[in-house]
């Protein structure tokens, strides 16, 4: 078979090669409000194309089994200690029985995703496009390429039941921020996140318990909110605890319902 060296592009379920791949990406046209205000009249079209694509995200995944999604850096090579840690924190979780969710690229997203896979669990990549070539790494079993980065946020944190970050840069800080932020603001509640590497986040565990306690950014309980290990087996006991508290506070918030509507059908009894 002849092996093409064009360049390629993933573009949702299309593919294109050489001249077919456009300058820019599906986000960055949305996003542009510059030129010719052609491009504005089209938004209401790529209205539909984002839903086009909420509604192959929600189909794929909607019998997934319960998953945390592991983030981290694009750029950590085969035989750094991060995509060892990456590795034993996708069997670990797999073990445990969860699916693993990654963004489906290189680095530690593709540790985590061999991890799960070797140990026989279920290994899911949400890629995303980008404006140079990129493909899902090899240990993705379930794979979906997103066009927007908001469509594919919304999946990470629908499908999952907690987070777990390993060392990495901007895009990694992004997912960790957003999900501290939807924990917060209780959009999700009961949602365990963990960061991997005690060294590595150290400094921004002091700055988050220093600065930002001190001058009243955070409340006193958000530190809470993270964990922070350099053990696997320590990441997938928290997300358990957390899980099953969860699930004994709702039992108990679902008994105590209970009761009080019998106590209420009770007095109605009583008084008529
Ligand atoms: C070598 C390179 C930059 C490849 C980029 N390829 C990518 N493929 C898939 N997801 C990505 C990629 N880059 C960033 N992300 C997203 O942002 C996070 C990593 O960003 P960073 O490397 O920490 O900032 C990942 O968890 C992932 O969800």
């Amino acid at each position: 078979m002849e092996r093409t060296s064009r360049e390629e592009r993933r573009q949702g379920p299309s593919l294109v090669r050489g001249k077919m791949v456009p300058r820019t990406t599906y986000d960055e046209r949305l996003l542009d409000r510059r030129g010719s205000s052609e491009w504005l009249h089209m938004d209401p079209w790529r209205v539909l194309r984002i839903q086009a694509e909420f509604v192959e995200g929600f189909g794929q995944l909607a019998d997934l089994p319960r998953a945390v999604t592991v983030f981290g850096s694009a750029r950590t090579p085969g035989d750094d200690p991060d995509y060892e840690l990456g590795e034993r924190l996708g069997k670990t979780l797999a073990r445990a029985g969860y699916a693993v969710i990654t963004g489906g690229g290189p680095g530690c997203m593709e540790a985590a995703n061999k991890g799960a896979r070797e140990a026989g669990g279920i290994s899911v990549g949400l890629g995303i496009e980008l404006p140079f070539e990129q493909k899902l790494n090899d240990y993705v079993d379930l794979g979906i390429e997103f066009r927007y980065f908001f469509v594919r946020k919304t999946m990470f944190v629908k499908y999952s039941e907690a987070f777990v970050v390993l060392p990495g840069g901007f895009g990694t800080l992004d997912e960790l921020f957003e999900a501290l932020t939807l924990v917060q603001t209780r959009k999700i509640t009961k949602f365990p996140v963990v960061l991997m590497g005690t060294e590595y986040w150290g400094g921004l565990m002091d700055w988050i318990n220093g600065t930002l306690l001190s001058t009243g950014k955070i409340s006193a309980d958000d530190p809470k909110l993270i964990h922070v290990t350099d053990d696997p087996d320590e990441a997938v006991r928290h997300i358990v605890a957390g899980h099953q508290e969860a699930a004994q506070l709702a039992a108990e918030a679902s008994a105590q319902a209970a009761t009080e509507a019998d106590v209420q059908a009770a007095a109605e009894r009583g008084g008529t």
